[in-house]
């Protein structure tokens, strides 16, 4: 097992680069199907382990997919396959917007139900009204969707419930091989949206309004290859100057574009850290003395639910009470009980988290519960009074390239250890650490 030790008190400086981004790549990954002629060059991937897994899908679907150098080359052009199994779904949500594109492009798909996942249930409702609404047929059974359309999909209009995210990728996707005009209304405005739209129509597609909550996309006969770079990452971003505000830190997050990171900007000033908007990118600036403020989570241009937990751990160290309100997951607060354990002050009630600051934040053992809540422990962990030791990384994994790396070059007192579990009870279990990765400080 590996863990990441922080051991508390050192501020940031310096800078750092952002990679592109995680939830933007993916469903450019998926849509590189639509394409029946030529490779495509998808540039600035981040090596994460959620690209590994949606390039396995690809390739277990019978897509040639190679990634070298932050470059991703995809060519769909052999017969596709159409069943994605459990076990890639299971790693990673996201396989399943594998399904807009086969039922686009081979008017068939199998995919494993996806389930719920640690922040909620997270149905697939929307996704599957969109597709039936362009006539699939849609059955669930024996723990599989299949969708089916007799020859083309077919355009009309769709009404989202909810602004999702992936509903609306999937149904873009889908609709660009449709016959005749999609119009989905209240769709998600995401920048990842934008990036998937702009790559669809450099591969021929005809998608307009990408960015607000009106898309409408005339369908095509085929689409081809073609280049596309993927934007920076927001999350990522944002996590970084969380970091740096936390630690009342200097730092410049390069690479990074300040309005798509307006919602966190406008919260963090009214804390009382300074940002500044620099050429090579957006330099944040600290100070000991944060105030509380109240935050509630919403779809974009909202404040993103994917820095809630970051953003909690920020308040615990702000002077006053904190209003923490999520209302895009139902159950987006599992990290609350791991900052407990490193003394933090929270009440839930309902939706809302009610943090008391500022904490006096003491180092634990803590468990990443998902990957932006374990980004927030490492995060508190930075401003902890001893060690605080992370483990079940693999969650960190999905979504940040190197987190204890980066912060380390920052200046961070922050190492990434292989721990061993011996054959002994877990309580009494030791950790050994491997003579290559240990600190000796840490021993
Ligand atoms: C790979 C990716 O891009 N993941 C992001 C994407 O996830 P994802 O695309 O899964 O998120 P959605 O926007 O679809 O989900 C938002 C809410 O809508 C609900 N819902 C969604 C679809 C549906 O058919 N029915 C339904 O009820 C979900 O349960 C959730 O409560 O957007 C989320 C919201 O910004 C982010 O947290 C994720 O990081
Ligand atoms: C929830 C997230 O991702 P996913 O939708 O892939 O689970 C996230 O990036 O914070």
């Amino acid at each position: 097992m590996e863990k990441i030790i922080v051991h508390g008190g050192k501020r940031l400086s310096g800078s750092v680069k952002i990679e592109g981004a995680k939830n933007a790549v993916l469903p450019v990954i998926a849509a590189s199907m639509l394409a029946s002629e030529g490779t495509s060059k998808i540039y600035n991937v981040p090596e994460l382990a959620d690209v590994y897994t949606i390039n396995e899908v690809l390739r277990y679907l019978n897509t040639s997919v190679n990634y070298e150098n932050k470059t991703i080359m995809v060519n769909a052009m052999a017969e596709l396959l159409t069943e994605a199994p459990f076990e890639y779904v299971r790693k990673m949500r996201a396989s399943f917007l594998v399904m807009g594109p086969l039922l686009a492009r081979v008017g068939r798909a199998k995919i494993a139900l996806p389930g719920g996942c640690a922040i909620g249930s997270r149905p697939i409702d929307q996704h599957l009204k969109g597709f039936e609404a362009m006539g699939a047929q849609v059955t669930i059974g024996n723990g599989s969707i299949e969708a089916r359309v007799n020859g083309k999909l077919k355009g009309t209009v769709i009404c989202l419930d909810f602004p999702s995210v992936g509903a609306t990728e999937n149904i873009i996707m889908a609709a660009s091989l449709a016959e005749g005009e999609t119009v989905l209304e209240n769709a998600a405005c995401e920048p990842e949206i934008v990036n998937l739209a702009q790559y669809l129509n450099a591969m021929g597609a005809q998608v307009s309004g990408a960015g607000s909550s009106r898309i409408v996309i005339k369908g095509v006969e085929k689409l081809h290859c073609a280049e596309h770079a993927i934007l920076p990452d927001r999350i990522e971003a944002g996590t970084y100057m969380i970091a740096a505000a936390i630690t009342g830190g200097n730092v410049l997050i390069e690479d990074s574009d300040s309005e798509d990171l307006r919602p966190l900007i406008a919260k963090l000033r009214e804390m009382g850290i300074t940002i500044e908007e620099e050429e090579d990118g957006i330099r944040v600036i600290g100070n000991d003395h944060i105030q509380a403020i109240d935050v509630k989570t919403m779809p974009h241009p909202g404040f993103p639910t994917d820095l809630q937990a970051q953003m909690m751990a920020l308040l615990l160290k702000a002077k006053g009470t904190s209003v923490i309100t999520e209302t895009v997951f139902e159950n987006r607060f599992m990290h609350v009980e791991e900052f407990r354990r490193m003394n933090a002050s929270i009440k839930i009630d309902g939706r809302s988290a009610v943090i008391s600051g500022p904490c006096d934040l003491q180092g634990a053992d803590v468990a990443a519960t998902d990957l932006r809540a374990g980004a927030a422990l490492v995060i508190a962990g930075l401003v902890a009074k001893g060690y605080t030791k992370v483990s079940r990384l693999h969650h960190i994994d999905r979504g940040y390239v190197d987190l204890a790396g980066k912060l380390r070059m920052l200046g961070a007192d922050i190492e990434r250890v292989q721990v061993n579990e011996t054959e002994q009870p877990a309580a009494e279990a030791k950790e050994i650490r491997t003579p290559i990765t240990i600190n000796p400080k840490f021993a």
